[in-house]
């Protein structure tokens, strides 16, 4: 079965025309001011407006602990299919589909989908700076984790990169891959993206050679 990916961060429309060129099934449009893929909410709805993106290319805001405004005005202006809120307490989406967001390895006994059901899980490696830092999680506690919350799609997120998506998604056997950093060359200054590098971890998703 072929397994999903998102782009994470994408800044500039070329990045974003690509995505769509080859494929991609999510792009994440970080408004987090705090991350180096940060864009305001101007930016987000200018980058949108030049590409134009079609629908069947999911639009995924990503937020870190912003107000429940906040996160509904995006929404709205740049008509986000998902949020994923990051850093709060309690984040049920503020009444809008979102991913739930599982920072590192906590008790898989205590692993248990909040209410109001997510979309989807996101297993991301606990980072300072609260994500994109490039670093994994535990891929045997993901895979278990995977099992254990059969019936809700999970992805995997952190430090995947060409060289390692293929190896990940056989260990973990995840639904998709989110990828911020493997998307970009070593310097990105704004989260510019590589096209070689997004070509390979789709090759790697659909189960093709590079
Ligand atoms: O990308 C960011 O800068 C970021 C900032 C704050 C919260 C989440 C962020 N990104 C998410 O983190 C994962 C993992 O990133 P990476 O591939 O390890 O760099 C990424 O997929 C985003 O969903």
């Amino acid at each position: 079965m072929a397994v999903k990916l998102k782009v994470c961060g994408v800044t500039r429309a070329e990045d974003l025309a690509a995505c769509v060129e080859l494929g991609v099934d999510a792009v994440g449009i970080n408004l987090w001011s705090g991350s180096r893929r940060g864009l305001s909410l101007t930016e987000a709805g200018a980058l949108l407006r030049a590409v134009d993106p079609p629908r069947s290319l999911e639009r995924v805001g990503v937020f870190v602990e912003p107000s429940a405004e906040e996160v509904r005005r995006a929404a709205e202006t740049l008509a986000l299919d998902l949020v994923q809120i990051v850093g709060a307490e309690e984040v049920t989406g503020y009444g809008l589909p979102y991913l739930w967001v599982v920072r590192g390895t906590p008790a898989l006994a205590e692993l248990l989908p909040p209410t109001p059901r997510p979309a989807r899980a996101l297993l991301d490696a606990a980072v300072p700076g609260y994500g994109g830092a490039g670093q994994t999680t535990d891929w045997a506690w993901a895979a278990t984790a995977v099992q254990q919350l059969a019936g809700l799609e999970v992805w995997l997120a952190g430090g995947i990169t060409p060289a390692n998506a293929a190896e990940a998604i056989a260990q973990v056997r995840p639904a998709g891959l989110d990828v911020a950093s493997g998307t970009e060359l070593p310097g990105a200054r704004r989260g510019e993206k590589d096209r070689a590098a997004i070509v390979a971890l789709l090759a790697a998703c659909r189960g093709l050679p590079d």
